[in-house]
């Protein structure tokens, strides 16, 4: 078998501590280009804890790696540079901005906070329009508010946000909570088709049928710790899965 290319993510041994808890124990975890990668697990496992610890919002120990390039000792403001980008689980965008402002926030660097709002409208009007409106099929609604978009579009939206700028890989922390089982499908389908464009996507959600349609691997987390990693077959019939996570319902 031919050598892989290196993996555009990898952490080794991520460990973060919360008083008391262990919220990540020693998590190794690889994201490759075109893949998108599922991180699983029971409320309270650690998956947003891990977004965190990657992006630098939260204190951890361990080795992160970025496109071959080690950026643990980083600020997150200079790993989002870098070519990190990570949608938050409350992912809320800016009611009173268009599509496109929303955008433009985050390709201007810096965001809303210490640039006057009437300063950063001015620029955001000639902000050019961003091709990753486009490429997720959303350029007709680039003059819109998010309000006036159905929630899926809105999630849809929130990736855009997210991809704005160069990114080597994209961290979407539960991106379907509230979506319909329409609308998470559409939604699979376009996180695939990014990947398949070369993305490399860490996917995080609850609805399994997202994850398992989705991704090309998954890990699992419990307690902290990764408990199994493999294709979404073999993940779905590991019985400590079944046990932790997974249950009954979407075992064989
Ligand atoms: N800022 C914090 N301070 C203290 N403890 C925290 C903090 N953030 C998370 N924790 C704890 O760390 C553990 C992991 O939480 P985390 O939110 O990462 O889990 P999760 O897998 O994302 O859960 P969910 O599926 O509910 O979003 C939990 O025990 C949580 O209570």
């Amino acid at each position: 078998m031919s050598s892989q290319p290196d993996p555009v993510l990898r952490t080794r041994g991520l460990t973060v501590r919360y008083g008391g808890v262990t919220a990540n124990d020693s998590v190794d975890l690889e994201v490759h280009r075109g893949q998108v990668v599922g991180l699983i697990g029971p409320n309270g496992a650690g998956k947003t804890t891990y977004v965190d610890a990657v992006t630098g919002f939260a204190r951890s120990s361990g080795e992160v790696w970025l496109a071959g390039r080690r950026i643990d000792a980083m600020p997150a403001h200079r790993r989002r540079r870098a070519g990190l980008a990570r949608t938050w689980q409350a992912g809320e965008l800016f009611g009173d901005l268009s599509v496109t402002e929303n955008l433009a926030v985050v390709a201007q660097g810096g965001g809303l906070r210490g640039l006057a709002a009437d300063t950063f409208r001015r620029r955001a009007a000639r902000a050019p329009h961003d091709p990753v409106l486009d490429e997720l099929g959303l350029a007709e609604d680039a003059h819109r508010r998010p309000d006036a978009l159905s929630l899926g579009r809105q999630k849809l939206v929130g990736v855009a946000r997210a991809l704005a700028g160069e990114s080597h890989v994209l961290l979407l922390d539960e991106p379907a909570a509230g979506l319909d089982t329409h609308e998470s499908l559409a939604f699979g389908a376009e996180v695939r088709r990014m990947a398949d464009r070369g993305s490399a996507i860490l996917l995080i959600d609850h609805d399994m049928n997202l994850v398992l349609g989705t991704c090309d691997r998954i890990y699992v987390l419990d307690f902290g710790r990764v408990i199994a990693c493999g294709t979404p077959d073999e993940v779905r019939h590991d019985p400590a899965v079944v046990a932790a996570y997974l249950g009954a319902e979407v075992a064989p």
